[in-house]
């Protein structure tokens, strides 16, 4: 078999996880062609961001100091655990010149005060340019052969959109250019930096956070992969986030759409636009948990929508803002047109939508970071007629599950369960497919009222 495995943050968190990744692949490695996907380790790309901007907005060499040796001690700490001689030599060479030349861009900023999408993306491209040397090396160090890539020597060229880049078309003959060879001739593992693409002149970009999921999808359907396994710390596809509700429990199998919904609204086991590459060429993808490779994990795939579960998980976001436009007496299709327009043109990501037509109301979730800027592109359209208002501390929860289709009463069930507990109801929206019931509650009853529906479903089980 052809499979691609992805090892999420989590999975090479520091040596000894990494140890036991390569140790997983070497399993697998002997019966099947592999190309690993490696994102960056636990935490690192969130300390990038916070350095970026850190130095965005104030000059400071001492901050820089102090995280740069951080950041460089906790890979010379993987690299010594899990790399051996005389591969450790080499490697270390390699972090030494990544280190220096990280130090160099965030003094940079901090001196010049800027910082574009561009550098923010250079600069988060840094956790993967670092973890997938060390991951390389960890293979070569028990005996299994292999080679280093960013996403851009891997062929993963995309469009100039920084921090939400999209491969460009023509993108799968490109990777499969580069990787095809690697398997097939030098019979060795590539290991790719997840996350991470490159401009056609060279500019790294990013896919989004959570992108490595993105890589690995796309680099199975350039290569016709049989498979594509994500290994991650949890057993599979829970019914919901076990840090919410710990009961939550394994899904076996689940269809690629509702798979969709759900990482569309915010479950983290995916990223949202992980599935589109291999839905079409239905390869299927598992997840498993590096911590327990035993387990079966959850497999996403075509045809298992037909189910008796109606709704089979529930998802959470808690970070949103809610934007309404409100008024009376215009073209409703035209104001309608106009504010997507605006939101498109800003790359507002628009979560959510729900309307009412006698009277304009339009209502729009968008993440509570977009939220600014969806305020001031739409303030140029307030008048008589129209006006604009947010609201903050909102959080969307969503059930899904194909069964819901045509079954009469589910949106009543989930309703009358949270009216019962008090819980106020912001906003709902359901699209035809009948996959998803979303609605929108205070911050401060998200969590809460994912465990009442979690309970009302009784998706733990009993
Ligand atoms: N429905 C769900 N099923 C499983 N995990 C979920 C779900 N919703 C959210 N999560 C969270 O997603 C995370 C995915 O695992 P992780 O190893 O962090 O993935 P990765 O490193 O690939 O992003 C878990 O930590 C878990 O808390
Ligand atoms: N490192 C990137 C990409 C990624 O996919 O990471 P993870 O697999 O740990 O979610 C991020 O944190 O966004």
């Amino acid at each position: 078999m052809r499979i691609v495995m992805k090892f999420g943050g989590a999975s090479v968190k520091d040596g000894n996880s990494i140890l036991h990744c390569a140790k997983l692949v070497k399993r697998f490695s002997t019966d099947n062609e592999i190309v690993v996907v490696v994102s960056a380790m636990a935490g690192v790309t969130d300390s990038l961001v916070h350095a970026a901007r850190k130095c965005y907005t104030e000059q400071s060499p001492g901050f820089i100091k102090m995280f740069i040796a951080e950041l460089a001690k906790r890979h010379y700490d993987a690299v010594n655990t899990a790399v051996a001689e005389p591969h450790r030599q080499r490697v270390i060479a390699h972090i030494d010149r990544l280190i220096d030349e990280l130090e160099k861009v965030l003094l940079g900023i901090s001196y010049l005060g800027e910082l574009t999408r561009r550098s923010e993306d250079y600069i988060l491209s840094f956790g993967e340019r670092l973890s997938a040397p060390i991951v390389s090396a960890a293979l070569l160090s028990i005996g299994v052969d292999s080679l280093a890539l960013t996403g851009g020597d891997a062929g993963i060229v995309t469009n100039r959109n920084f921090g939400r880049a999209k491969p460009i078309p023509g993108v799968y003959s490109i990777i499969k250019s580069r990787l095809e060879p690697l398997l097939t001739i030098k019979h060795t593992v590539p290991v790719v930096t997840g996350f991470i693409g490159a401009t056609e002149d060279g500019n790294i970009t990013t896919l989004g956070r959570g992108g490595s999921d993105l890589t690995a999808t796309l680099i199975a359907a350039a290569l016709d992969a049989d498979e594509v396994w994500l290994w991650k710390e949890v057993d599979g596809v829970l019914t919901t986030d076990p840090k919410i509700v710990p009961e939550a429990r394994v899904i076996p199998e689940i269809s690629y759409q509702e798979a969709m919904e759900l990482s569309h609204f915010g479950a983290k086991i995916l990223h949202p636009r992980a599935l589109e590459p291999v839905m079409l060429k239905k390869i299927p993808v598992r997840i498993k948990n590096t911590f327990n490779p035993e387990a079966p994990g959850t497999v996403i795939s075509d045809g298992c929508e037909s189910t008796k579960d109606i709704v089979k998980a529930l998802s959470l976001i808690e970070k949103v803002a809610i934007v309404n436009v409100s008024g009376a007496g215009f073209d409703f299709a035209e104001v309608m047109a106009d504010v997507f327009r605006r939101l498109a043109n800003e790359r507002v990501n628009v979560i959510m939508v729900s309307q009412s037509s006698s009277e304009l109301n339009l209502s729009i979730v968008v993440d509570e970071s977009d939220v600014g800027r969806a305020m001031r592109v739409l303030k140029h359209m307030v008048n008589g007629t129209i006006s604009i208002s947010k609201l903050e501390d909102v959080a969307v929860v969503s059930a899904v599950g194909a069964g819901m289709a045509g079954t009469p009463g589910v949106a009543g069930r989930i309703f009358s369960a949270l009216g019962k507990n008090g819980i106020n109801v912001i906003m709902i929206s359901q699209s035809c497919s009948e996959y998803n019931v979303s609605f929108a509650v205070s911050k401060a009853d998200g969590r809460k009222a994912v465990k009442i529906l979690h309970d009302e479903f009784r998706l733990g089980g009993s």
